[in-house]
Formats: structure tokens, C-alpha cells, sequence
């Protein structure tokens, strides 16, 4: 079985002391109160899953697509879900998601997308195993995750795995501004003020991801820069070589 068993979920320390300060302040994750909930919810949806199917799920090939934020991960996952038969699931699109559902957790991460930060790693991966879940695909990107080094160790902690590999479109800090400032989806992010914290983020927070995938041999550096068409060439000839 590719997903970690309960148990193993349980008995693991919920961060590791680099991952609690990775992120960002405590203040944001979790109230306390809330925790013990969060996991037990978890613990009833890894039960009846390893019931559901006795245990033998084939693991999925996952690709995590990285850039910073305007880079063009969305655009891209589009042309290769289209054309390599992935299944697309972008972090923020879920969260959005659950913003829209009217939640109180949607009320808590429409704070954070408005400031740029990050929402803590528990809403996000539960948001994210549960979307893998329902969609059963046997390619998926997971398009803007992880953000930070406590969102990679809690994705590999509770869903079990690693990315077979990680996409990082590398783009120019003007070229991403521009980009966003022209998006015009109402998005409550794409402002000039969230925009710099955006970058922010990214640069201190999203990089160190990006290299700890570099140092395990994952990462696959694509020039963002070009028209849409030209950067799926060398996308496409990167999924193309790949052993799918
Ligand atoms: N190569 C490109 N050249 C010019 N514009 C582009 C290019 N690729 C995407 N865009 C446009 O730039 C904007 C941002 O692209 P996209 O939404 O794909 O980026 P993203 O990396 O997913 O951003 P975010 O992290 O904010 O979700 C969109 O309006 C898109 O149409
Ligand atoms: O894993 C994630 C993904 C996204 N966020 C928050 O959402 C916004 C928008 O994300 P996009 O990928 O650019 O659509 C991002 O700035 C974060 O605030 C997140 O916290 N964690
Ligand atoms: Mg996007």
C-alpha cells in the first residue's frame, strides 16, 4: 500500500523542529483546540480508505509544479494535463474552492490569500489527499504545493509519498509582476501590495523547497520566460522523456 497506514500518521511527530519555523508564525495554524480533531477526522478517512480498496492502491506518478507566483504553473498543468493525460489539481484553485463553499475554514484562508502567506499545512494536505482521493488518477499534478519545507514534510508525513518529480518554472520578478497585473480574474491576491509579499514568500519560502528537491535529484528547470507555446516545447519534450 503506497498511503501510510494511521498509524504511522499518529505515532509521527506532527513537525519537525525545522518544519514549525519553516513557515511562518504559529499564530496562523491550528488553534490548538482544534488539533486533535483535525487528526482524528484523518484517521477515520485512512481507516475506511485502507477498507476500501484492501490496501493495494497503486501509487500514483505525482509531479509538483513549482515557480513563483505569475510564473505560469497554471497555464503550463493545463497543456500537459490535456496533452499527457494528468489529472490537474492546483492547491490554490482548492483552497479558492473552499472559500467559496463558505466554510469557517474558507473564512480563515481567504485572510491568508489576501496577505500572501500560507495557509497552514494541515488544511492544505487534508484539502489536497482528499482531492487525490475522489480523482483516483494515475498522473497528477499537484500545481503551487508545497510552499514551504513544513508543507513538504507534512505531504510526505500524511499521504505517504514523495513527487516522482518537481517542475520549477523559473521566471523574471518583472516578468511574474507584469503577468499578474494583466491576470484580470478578480483574484484578491493580484494587487501590487499582495503581489510583493507574494514574492516574498516565494523567494524565502517556496526556494528552499525547490532546493531540497534539486539535492535528492527530483527537479526539472524549465525557462519561464517566451510565449505559452514555446515554453510547452520544452515541457513537452521534458514529458516526453519521462517513463509514464
Ligand atoms: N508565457 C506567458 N507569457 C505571457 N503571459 C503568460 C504566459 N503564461 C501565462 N501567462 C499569463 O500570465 C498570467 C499568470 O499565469 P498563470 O495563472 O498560469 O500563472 P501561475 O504561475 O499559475 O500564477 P499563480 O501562482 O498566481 O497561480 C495569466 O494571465 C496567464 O494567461
Ligand atoms: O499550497 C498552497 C497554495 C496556495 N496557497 C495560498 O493561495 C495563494 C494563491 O495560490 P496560487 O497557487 O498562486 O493560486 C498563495 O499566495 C497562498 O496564499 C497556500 O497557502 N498554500
Ligand atoms: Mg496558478
Amino acid at each position: 500500500m503506497w498511503r501510510r497506514r494511521v498509524g504511522a500518521l499518529l505515532r509521527s511527530p506532527r513537525t519537525s523542529s525545522s518544519a514549525s519555523s519553516a513557515c511562518q508564525s504559529r499564530r496562523h495554524h491550528l488553534l490548538p483546540s482544534e488539533e486533535p480533531l483535525a487528526l482524528n477526522r484523518l484517521a477515520r478517512l485512512f481507516t475506511s480508505q485502507a477498507g476500501s480498496d484492501g490496501g493495494d492502491t497503486q501509487k500514483p506518478f505525482i509531479a509538483f509544479v513549482l515557480g513563483g507566483p505569475g510564473s505560469g504553473k497554471g497555464t503550463q498543468c493545463t497543456k500537459i494535463a490535456s496533452d499527457f493525460g494528468f489529472a490537474h489539481l492546483s492547491a490554490g484553485d482548492i483552497l479558492r474552492h473552499e472559500i467559496a463553499s463558505g466554510s469557517e475554514k474558507g473564512e480563515l484562508i481567504l485572510e491568508i490569500i489576501k496577505e500572501g502567506r500560507i495557509v497552514p499545512s494541515e488544511i492544505t494536505v487534508e484539502l489536497i489527499r482528499k482531492a487525490m482521493e475522489m480523482n483516483n488518477a494515475k498522473r497528477v499534478l499537484i500545481d503551487g504545493f508545497p510552499r514551504c519545507e513544513e508543507n513538504r514534510i507534512a505531504f510526505e508525513r500524511i499521504v505517504g509519498t514523495e513527487p516522482d518529480i518537481v517542475i520549477f518554472f523559473d521566471c523574471p520578478e518583472d516578468e511574474m509582476v507584469k503577468r499578474l497585473l494583466g491576470r484580470n480574474q478578480g483574484r484578491v491576491d493580484d494587487n501590487i501590495e499582495t503581489i510583493k509579499k507574494r514574492l516574498k514568500v516565494f523567494e524565502s519560502l517556496n526556494i528552499p523547497v525547490v532546493d531540497y528537491y534539486s539535492s535528492r535529484g527530483k527537479v526539472h528547470k524549465i525557462n519561464a520566460t517566451g510565449t505559452a507555446d514555446e515554453i510547452f516545447e520544452a515541457v513537452r519534450r521534458l514529458f516526453s522523456s519521462l517513463r509514464l
